[in-house]
């Protein structure tokens, strides 16, 4: 067995993330019987000693039928009145069906203002801990029925990921309606699982699909192999496969394909600035000065900066942008927008000694992984 999966079999601490597909259905909506044998599944992992944080899209797929709908909706007003009435529904189901194992749920619904805003990221992580030292089993989905197109996470993969790091997960379980990456989407035809990926090297030639065959669900294989990057950029395990294989999954780890941890540990404040935060612009860099921010991770100075984009102020996160226009790191800029003409390209001894700081310090930035 892979180390990847040792780690998931003996993690202490786990996110399970379900996705809609794998608890409801577009007709019938919330399926008793599947969220049942996932919570069998996750109550024999707590009885053994795990903490589990459950993180459970299903809202809107679990409102359609109730109100009448036969699909999901495709305007913000109808999705957020469905989540409204399907999430009441899914935290009813959850806290009786738990019940039955004497084991107490907390509902968490989170927007993303909660993460991007470093306060509130605070605040998500206090309630969460606090929960799991109190034994409940948190029980985390989207607040879609106030978050705006603008601000939302989009899919609960991406969630799932910031929740894995928020509350220091081992490892995380992504369980969807297919058993395992494939190196296409199966539902096109021949197309092989993808057992182990241990580095960008086993991605080569794998298309991740945004859209899945169940018609509730959001983002597809695309987001769950952009989830796996976040958490396992960061230190933490992913094991993907299907909600029916959820028993090995949470028990052997001998199924799905397993992503391994790529990088180390960010400390809270990294990662939120590696994954969470808002950016309010960019920073244009040239060649030397992505080497230096990349490789030597030194600091951003004015003089390897061409070009800004947005309205930022001192403080504020942003991107750097290679030549080629990739992000190659985020950080906390020292200067508003509006200070860049003057400071553009500009050596320190050239500039003013009020303008001679870095332009976004080493202790304030992070590369992309
Ligand atoms: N390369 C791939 N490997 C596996 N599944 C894929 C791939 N590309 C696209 N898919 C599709 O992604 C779907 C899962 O995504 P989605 O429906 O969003 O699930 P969930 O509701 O569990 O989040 C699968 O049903 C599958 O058809
Ligand atoms: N927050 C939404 C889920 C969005 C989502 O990502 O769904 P899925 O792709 O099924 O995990 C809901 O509960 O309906």
């Amino acid at each position: 067995m892979s180390a990847t999966r040792a780690a998931v079999a003996a993690a202490q601490r786990i996110v399970v993330k379900i996705g809609s597909s794998s608890l409801t259905t577009a007709t019938d909506g919330l399926d008793s019987a599947r969220l049942a044998r996932l919570v069998d599944t996750v109550a024999a992992r707590v009885a053994a000693g795990t903490e589990v944080v459950l993180v459970s899209s299903g809202a809107i797929a679990a409102g359609l039928a109730p109100l009448g709908l036969v699909r999901r909706p495709k305007d913000l007003a109808t999705q957020q009145a469905a989540a409204s009435v399907g999430q009441q529904a899914l935290a009813h189901a959850y806290a009786e069906s738990f019940s039955r194992y004497d084991l107490t749920v907390g509902q968490v619904l989170l927007t993303a203002e909660d993460v991007v805003r470093r306060g509130h990221y605070r605040n998500a992580h206090r309630t969460l801990h606090r929960l799991l030292r109190l034994g409940v089993v948190p029980v985390v989905n989207e607040n879609d029925t106030v978050a705006t197109s603008e601000i939302r996470f989009g899919d609960n993969d991406r969630l799932a990921a910031l929740v894995s790091h928020l509350v220091g997960a081992d490892a995380l379980v992504l369980l969807s309606d297919v058993d395992a990456l494939y190196d296409g989407d199966p539902r096109n035809g021949d197309a092989s699982a993808v057992r182990e990926v241990s580095g960008k090297q086993d991605m080569v030639g794998v298309r991740a699909g945004s859209t899945g065959a169940s018609g509730v669900g959001t983002g597809g294989m695309a987001s769950k192999v952009q989830a796996a990057r976040v958490a396992c950029s960061s230190g933490i395990p992913v094991l993907l496969t299907s909600a029916d294989l959820a028993d090995r999954a949470l028990g052997p780890a001998d199924v799905g394909t397993a992503f391994a941890a790529t990088g180390a540990r960010l400390s809270a404040r990294r990662f939120w600035l590696a994954y969470a935060a808002g950016a309010s612009g960019r920073l244009w860099l040239d060649e030397g000065a992505v080497a230096a921010v990349v490789d030597r991770r030194r600091s951003l100075l004015a003089a390897g900066v061409t070009a800004v984009e947005g309205e930022f102020h001192g403080g504020d996160v942003v991107e750097l942008v290679g030549p080629a226009g990739t992000v190659v790191a985020r950080g906390v800029v020292a200067y508003d927008a509006g200070e860049f003409p003057e400071l553009m390209g500009r050596s320190s001894f050239e500039l003013p000694p009020e303008q001679r700081r870095e332009v976004v310090h080493a202790d304030d930035l992070v590369p992309r992984r």
